[in-house]
C-alpha cells in the first residue's frame, strides 16, 4: 500500500486573517468529543451520528448541516504505534495495556482482511524485548515515547524540534505488512470470529509480552488495572486485525511516522470522492476529520481510504480490496465517465518533473516552460475540483501554481492562488495543524 507523500513546501505569511478568524471559531461538536469550547453558545446539536450504513456496517452521518471546513471529528487514537516498524505483538500489547473501557471499545470496531494465515502475520523470532528496544532505537518513535507512556497511549505535546515542515500528506488507512489474497475473492466480514493468522507464531509473540521485559528495558510498566486482560489466540488475532482495518496514518507531514486507531474515526467509510478528510496534529496528539465541502443533513461521512485522485476505476477497486469492499461511490459507478481520472493522472505526471526542478531552485526552467506549467496546474486544479477532490491534495495544486507564478513575477495571481491553496488547507487540517501554522509562517512566496 502506498504512503503518499507530497512534496516539501513551504507556506507563506499574510492576507490571511480571516481563515484564521473562523477557524478559530470552529467547534468540536462530535459527539465524542469532551474538549471545552468557549462559544458553546453556537453549538446546536451533533453534528453527526453512528448507524447503519447500508452494505458497509455503522457509518458516520450528518445530522444537521455541516459547513466547509468544520471539524467534526478530534480524539487522541487509543494507541500509536511506528507505521514502520509495526510487529504483531506489539499491536497486541499495546491493547492488553488499554484501560478495559477502551480495550471494549476497540473490540467493537469492524475488522476484516483477505489475507492468509502466514502472509497475514509475520512474526518473527525477536522477542519483545528486542521489540521494544527497536522501537526506542528509531529517532521518530523516540519522540512519540519521550515524555509519555506509549503503554498507556498519551501523545507527545512537542514537534520534536525537525525545521523540515514539508507538507507530506499520508493516505488515510493504513493495512502495512499485508498482502492481499488475489486469488480470493474479497469478502467482508465485519468481525472475526475465528483466527485468521497464524496463531502458533502469535503465541510465541505473545508469551514474550511481559511486564518484566517492558521494565528491563526502561518502559514504564502500566497500571495493575491495565494487564487484567486474558489473551486467547483468537482474541490476539483480532486484535491484531482490527488494527488494520482501522489504524490511520498519523503522519502529518512534520515529525511522525506513526499510526494509529481513533475509536470515533474508525467508523467512517470510504469513498473516491470524500466529504471529510483525516488528519493528525502532532501538535495536539489529536486526530481530527475536518468537512472539505458543506455536507447536508443526512449524508454520509466519507473519507479515502487511498489517494485515488489519478486513479482508475479498476486501480481504486483493486487497492480497496483490502478492506474488503467494492466501492459503490459516484466515482465508481458503472459507466461513469473515467476521463477527468485519466487527464488528472496524465497532468499530475506531466508537472511532477518540473515540479521537482522548481523545488530543487532549478534556474534553467525557461518562462515559457513555467508559463506552460502554470496552465496545466490550473487545469489540474480544475479537473480535481470537477471531480469532487476538495481535500488538501488540491491545495497543494494551487500553491504549486502560485510558486510557479511568482517566478515569472505574475504576483497578483501568485496571491490569489495561494490564498485558494491556504484556504482548502485549512478546511482539511484546521489553523490549530503545525501544517497551516508553517505555512503561515514560511512566506516563500513574500521573498520569491
Ligand atoms: C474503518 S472500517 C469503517 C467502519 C465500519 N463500516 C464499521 O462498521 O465499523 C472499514 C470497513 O468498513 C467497510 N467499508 C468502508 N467503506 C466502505 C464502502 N465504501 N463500501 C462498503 N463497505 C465499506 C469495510 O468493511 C471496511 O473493511
Amino acid at each position: 500500500m502506498g504512503v503518499v507523500q507530497t512534496e516539501k513546501k513551504k507556506r507563506r505569511r499574510g492576507g490571511k486573517k480571516e481563515h484564521i478568524k473562523r477557524q478559530r471559531r470552529q467547534k468540536c461538536d462530535s459527539p465524542d468529543d469532551d474538549t471545552e469550547t468557549d462559544d458553546t453558545e453556537d453549538v446546536e446539536m451533533p453534528a453527526f451520528e453512528t448507524r447503519s450504513a447500508e452494505g458497509k456496517g455503522l457509518g458516520l452521518f450528518a445530522s444537521r448541516d455541516i459547513m466547509a471546513g468544520e471539524r467534526l471529528i478530534q480524539e487522541i487514537p487509543v494507541f500509536i504505534l511506528p507505521k514502520t516498524d509495526t510487529m504483531n505483538a506489539a499491536i497486541v500489547e499495546s491493547f492488553m495495556h488499554l484501560q478495559p473501557e477502551q480495550r471494549a471499545a476497540y473490540l467493537d470496531l469492524s475488522s476484516y482482511t483477505t489475507c492468509t494465515a502466514k502472509t497475514q502475520f509475520r512474526v518473527d523470532e525477536t522477542s519483545m524485548a528486542e521489540q521494544v528496544d527497536r522501537r526506542s532505537r528509531a529517532s521518530d518513535v523516540q519522540s512519540l515515547i519521550s515524555g509519555s507512556d506509549i503503554h498507556n497511549c498519551r501523545f507527545p505535546n512537542s514537534l520534536g524540534g525537525s525545521d523540515d515542515h514539508s507538507f507530506k500528506k499520508p493516505y488515510k488507512l493504513e493495512l502495512s505488512e499485508l498482502e492481499a489474497t488475489k486469488s480470493k475473492p474479497p469478502v467482508h466480514e465485519s468481525r472475526i470470529d475465528s483466527p485468521v493468522c497464524d496463531v502458533e507464531d502469535l503465541t510465541k509473540a505473545l508469551q514474550a509480552t511481559t511486564i518484566d521485559v517492558d521494565v528491563e528495558h526502561g518502559v514504564d510498566a502500566p497500571d495493575d488495572n491495565t494487564v487484567d486482560c486474558e489473551m486467547t489466540d483468537s482474541l490476539a488475532a483480532q486484535v491484531v486485525n482490527i488494527w488494520r482495518t482501522n489504524s490511520y496514518m498519523l503522519d502529518d507531514g512534520i515529525t511522525l511516522d506513526s499510526a494509529g486507531v481513533g475509536l470515533t474515526a474508525s467508523r467512517l467509510n470510504h469513498s473516491c470522492i470524500p466529504n471529510v478528510y483525516s488528519a493528525y496534529n502532532s501538535r495536539t496528539g489529536y486526530m481530527t476529520v475536518q468537512a472539505v465541502k458543506p455536507i447536508a443533513a443526512g449524508d454520509e461521512l466519507c473519507t479515502a481510504y487511498i489517494n485515488g485522485a489519478g486513479k482508475s476505476r479498476s486501480e481504486r477497486r483493486a487497492e480497496l480490496s483490502m478492506w474488503g469492499f467494492t466501492c459503490t461511490c459516484i466515482a465508481c459507478a458503472d459507466g461513469r465517465d473515467e476521463s477527468g481520472r485519466r487527464d488528472i493522472k496524465t497532468l499530475m505526471n506531466k508537472v511532477e518533473g518540473v515540479k521537482t526542478q522548481i523545488q530543487q531552485g532549478s534556474a534553467d526552467l525557461s518562462v515559457a516552460q513555467i508559463e506552460q506549467t502554470v496552465g496545466d496546474l490550473l487545469d489540474l486544479a480544475t479537473l480535481m475540483s470537477d471531480e469532487g477532490l476538495l481535500g488538501p491534495d488540491l491545495a497543494d495544486v494551487c500553491f504549486g501554481a502560485a510558486r510557479c507564478c511568482m517566478l515569472i513575477d505574475r504576483r497578483e495571481e501568485a496571491g490569489a492562488l495561494q490564498a485558494s491553496g491556504f484556504d482548502i488547507l485549512l478546511r482539511g487540517y484546521g489553523i490549530d495543524n503545525p501544517i497551516c501554522g508553517a505555512a503561515l509562517e514560511a512566506g516563500d512566496l513574500d521573498e520569491a
